[in-house]
């Protein structure tokens, strides 16, 4: 990777954020990073960084050659038209912005464009994302390469097509939030049997991250991983059967179902907007 690469982030928030703790734990320097937000009530935490910071959108993009866009996808249609105008041949476009599709970002761009759709999670924060992006009609061979170099202190990078980003954003950009409320109720679980809440807590979020590491690193399916824990007659199988009792599994995949099924009507919305 070019260590002169400058990149930069309209938008401040949490995702901008976890990409870039992401990056800086790799050999991207924070001097090479510019930030942009309408307010400076996120800014502080990039300028702890040592990430360069500013209210101009159009200067982010003028000082940069790849640009993430990390607005949220309503606003995406204004901020694109916004910077439009400083949008040449040597930038590379990176939405992370839920639903919002590769045509509609096209469309609000200059002809020939290069864009990249991703879709990264929150836990790109302490490197573990899992990320995915579909590439641009536009986008080379040497544009992916440079993202991917960019991301791999990220976590987990794939590439697929444009039509399974709504589904990732349902499996695992909301995802996280789902185990999230897992971990939650165990905790709140073992506070009703009478453990307290800090140490419930604790324990419940080693259980979850130990559950996963073994679940990735072992490459099992996870059904065997669960039978291995059940002995016959024993508590496990007990406590499986009153989740099962409970829908959990029904609902889970409803939730990523309508999570996704929402990340679709997101980039109809915006498509509508693109064209006004
Ligand atoms: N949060 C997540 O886990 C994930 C989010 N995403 C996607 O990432 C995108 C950002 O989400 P998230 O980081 O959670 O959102 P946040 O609300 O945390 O951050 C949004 C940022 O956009 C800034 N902003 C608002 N208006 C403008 C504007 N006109 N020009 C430039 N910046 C502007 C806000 O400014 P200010 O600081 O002044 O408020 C804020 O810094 C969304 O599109 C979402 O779909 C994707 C995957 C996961
Ligand atoms: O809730 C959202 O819309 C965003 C996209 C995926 C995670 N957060």
């Amino acid at each position: 990777m070019d260590s002169q690469l400058k990149i930069g982030f309209v938008g401040a928030g949490n995702m901008a954020f976890g990409i870039t703790k992401g990056m800086l734990s790799g050999n991207v320097l924070p001097s090479n990073i510019k930030v942009s937000a309408p307010s400076s009530r996120n800014l502080g935490r990039f300028q702890e960084l040592g990430v360069a910071v500013t209210h101009s959108n159009t200067e982010v993009v003028c000082d940069s050659d790849l640009v993430f866009i990390t607005v949220k996808p309503h606003l995406v249609p204004p901020v694109l038209s916004q910077i439009s105008p400083h949008i040449t041949d040597r930038h590379v476009v990176v939405s992370v912005a839920a639903g919002v599709t590769i045509a509609t970002l096209e469309e609000l761009l200059p002809e020939n464009s290069i864009v990249i759709r991703l879709m990264p999670n929150l836990p790109c924060v302490v490197q573990e994302g899992a990320l995915l992006f579909a590439r641009g009609s536009h986008a080379k061979p040497d544009d992916v390469a440079l993202l991917r170099s960019l991301l791999h202190c990220c976590g987990l990078v794939e590439e697929g097509p444009e039509a399974w980003i709504d589904i990732h954003t349902g499996l695992s950009g909301s995802g996280v939030a789902f185990v999230y409320l897992f971990a939650e109720a165990l905790a709140e679980g073992a506070v009703k049997m009478g453990m307290p809440s800090a140490l419930a807590h604790s324990i419940a979020s080693q259980t979850v991250l130990g559950a996963g590491r073994l679940l990735r690193d072992s490459g099992r399916h996870p059904a065997q991983l669960r039978s291995e824990v059940c002995t016959p007659g024993g508590t496990t199988i007990y406590g499986l059967h009153t989740l099962e009792q409970g829908g959990v599994r029904a609902s889970t995949m409803s939730a990523v179902e309508a999570a996704t099924e929402r990340a679709r009507e997101l980039g109809r919305l915006s498509a509508a907007r693109s064209t006004k």
